[in-house]
């Protein structure tokens, strides 16, 4: 049952949910916001932990939970947001959060050659700031990629073997919930739920029978082949957002400590090479705490970048000029890149499409957790290589590649026009004249957005601080598109799309292009190659996937920061664990991958610190035995000469 359209009406209803939304949301986390009066913030905690880890987010979660599975070592684990509330887990929310004071609301510097339809060209970059971090409010897509998507990672490494060092990982993150599932791939018992979506649209089996049509198989991408089309897995229990915040939160162990609402402002070193502590910060209240074994960053692909960089690690001739004392000359900040897309409303179709204003949706949310609120807006994912596309054999040709698929598609059964311009334009930035001329004539229609994204991008851009101060919000320059390749890829995508909406399933739904010209690309003919190249100039979107700012890879190579092992260059007892190490970006959503990276730096922490405990152990021995007894053995024999 569909509200009344009326545009003005719409909105009011819309500003009022807003609104009581943010109300909720601040109300619920009331207590953590507000500072004890009496005591000192840091009252519970203690002066020394065996391990503290930065940030809580999709990857510090897990970081922090599988450090504390050896009982007899204690874990601080610090996060800048709050613990955060149930109703912030209704996944047909998640465009709430953004601007919340739950998002950190960074932006992009402006653009030079994407983003021209967005105002100031600038890109909007949410990322999370509570437990669970951007794991706990982005679409909940698990996806993994391709093998070959790792096999990048440790090009040199002789010897890589992926359902080792890969799979293994993945496999030990997940709990798939499904009856039945093959083990060679799925498990159960991890910290990241998984699962089928259990809300789509009629686009979702049109989009399946389409790909059939093609020739292209649909099958578990997770599973033994990365290539095709599947329904979306997702992330959620019960209905809800389950990431791995949520889990962290239902099996704290006692030797865990979490301390939330608490800035991390520098790690402090021991004679400038070894990580001895950090500097905390909360409600205005500064404590040093100290790390025996390690300190773990965790902090996501931004902040670890801007923590590293107050700290002193990362390019000498930037942080000389901001004052700061070089302890690592390493390229932080370095090999930002991210996953691109474009095409939003690009499709009308005749059939229904996602209605999130039906009226029986929180009924069915909150007695039968179900139904439209559990949507994760995309109703299937597919990957592929582009030029696999309409081959006489789709496997025999992925199969021949050695690169990694690079195209990714997701169908949304939705678009910029799905609130009528209440809130979603606002959340892009899209300009007031595209939207008047363009996009606001679309409203009566049904739209749907299918995303052709850039799985493996060229362009590359940094990150650098601003300045020394720790609240400064740093200068983000993803230089999106500014490597023409990047642009040759999405329009093979949209070509691709547009062969995809003459399947006959597709003409069921009525499913036509959008012929109308971007306002900004009129001086091209419509449908000629440079209007698609002005086209996906002006309506870049991101898929919100920044990673590679503190890339992992051998020392010899200038460009890394850390280790194969996590351990940053050059520096005792420092790690970085998420999102920030990833060297190329995997050819699927990155939440996957992160937590799997998660896995496997707890791994190498808990050896690392093992092997420097024994040789704490050897030395021990050395100093305090094997000397002693020398020098006695030394004096007897002085005496008896
Ligand atoms: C809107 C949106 C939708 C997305 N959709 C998907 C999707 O559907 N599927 C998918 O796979 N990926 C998706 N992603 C990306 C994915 O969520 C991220 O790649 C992943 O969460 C990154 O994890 P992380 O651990 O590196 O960082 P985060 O999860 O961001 O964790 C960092 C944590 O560190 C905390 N922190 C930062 N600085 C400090 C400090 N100085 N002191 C203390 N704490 C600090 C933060 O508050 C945060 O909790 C989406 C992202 C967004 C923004």
């Amino acid at each position: 049952m569909m509200l009344p359209i009326g545009s003005l009406v719409f909105k009011w209803i819309f500003s009022v949910a807003v609104l009581g939304f943010w109300f909720l949301i601040s109300f619920y986390n009331w207590i953590e916001y507000c500072p004890p009066l009496l005591r000192d913030p840091f009252a519970s905690i203690a002066e020394e932990y065996d391990y503290i880890v930065v940030g809580a987010g999709s990857a510090g979660s897990v970081v922090a939970l599988r450090l504390a599975e050896d009982a007899n070592k204690t874990v601080l684990l610090i996060e800048a947001g709050p613990m955060g509330g149930r109703l912030l887990d209704v996944p047909a929310f998640l465009p709430l959060f953004q601007t919340s004071p739950l998002d950190y609301a960074y932006e992009t510097v402006t653009q030079e050659y994407a983003m021209l339809g967005l105002k100031n060209h600038i890109c909007k970059w949410p990322r999370g700031k509570l437990v669970g971090g951007t794991g706990r409010f982005n679409n909940m897509i698990y996806a993994r990629g391709h093998p070959n998507d790792f096999a990048e990672w440790y090009a040199n490494a002789t010897d890589f073997d992926y359902d080792r060092d890969i799979l293994h990982y993945f496999k030990k993150s997940e709990n798939f919930i499904a009856s039945n599932f093959d083990p060679k791939y799925h498990s159960k018992n991890g910290p990241l739920n998984v699962q089928d979506s259990i809300f789509v649209t009629d686009l979702s089996d049109n989009m399946l029978e389409a790909a059939r049509y093609f020739g292209i198989p649909v099958r578990d991408l997770n599973g033994e082949k990365s290539t095709g089309f599947m329904k979306t897995h997702v992330n959620m229990l019960n209905g809800a957002r389950y990431s791995t915040g949520h889990y962290l939160l239902d099996n704290k162990p006692k030797n865990l400590e979490l301390l939330t609402m608490t800035q991390v402002e520098e790690i402090l070193f021991k004679s400038n090479f070894e990580a001895r502590a950090v500097r905390a910060v909360k409600f205005g209240v500064t404590k040093k705490i100290r790390a025996k074994e390690a300190v773990v960053l965790s902090a996501g692909t931004v902040d670890t970048a801007k923590l590293l960089m107050l700290s002193g690690i990362g390019p000498k001739s930037d942080l000389e000029k901001l004052g700061i004392q070089v302890k690592a000359d390493l390229a932080v900040g370095e090999n930002l890149h991210d996953h691109v897309s474009t095409g939003i409303d690009l499709f009308k179709v005749k059939s229904e499409t996602l209605d999130l204003l039906d009226v029986t949706a929180p009924f069915h949310y909150l007695v039968k957790g179900k139904g439209a609120w559990t949507t994760a807006q995309c109703d299937a994912l597919g990957a592929m290589h582009t030029d696999c596309f309409r081959s006489k054999d789709f496997d025999v040709c992925s199969d021949k590649k050695k690169s990694p698929p690079d195209l990714q598609i997701m169908a949304l059964p939705m678009g910029f026009i799905s609130d009528n311009g209440a809130f979603l334009r606002h959340i892009i930035g899209i300009k007031d004249n595209i939207w008047d001329e363009y996009t606001s004539n679309l409203i009566g229609n049904q739209t749907i957005t299918l995303l052709p994204i850039v799985t493996k991008p060229k362009s590359r851009g940094f990150i650098k601080l601003r300045d020394g101060n720790p609240e400064s919000k740093p200068i983000i320059d993803p230089k999106y598109l500014s490597d023409k390749e990047d642009v040759d890829v999405l329009i093979r995508g949209l070509e691709i799309l547009r062969e995809f909406i003459e399947a006959p399933s597709m003409r069921k739904m009525g499913a036509e292009l959008y012929t109308k010209k971007l306002p900004g690309c009129e001086q091209f003919q419509f449908d000629s190659r440079s209007y698609w190249e002005c086209y996906v100039r002006h309506l870049t979107l991101t898929i919100y996937h920044p990673v590679g700012t503190a890339k992992m890879g051998e020392s010899s190579n200038p460009s890394t920061v850390v280790g194969f092992d996590f351990k940053v260059h050059g520096i005792n007892k420092l790690f970085v664990a998420d999102a920030s190490v990833i060297p190329t970006i995997p050819s699927a959503n990155t939440n996957a991958a992160t937590v799997m990276i998660a896995e496997k730096a707890a791994d190498s922490i808990k050896h690392i610190t093992f092997l420097n405990s024994g040789f704490s152990k050897l030395k021990d021995i050395f100093f305090h035995s094997i000397i002693p007894h020398t020098k006695h053995f030394c004096t007897n024999i002085f005496h008896i000469l």
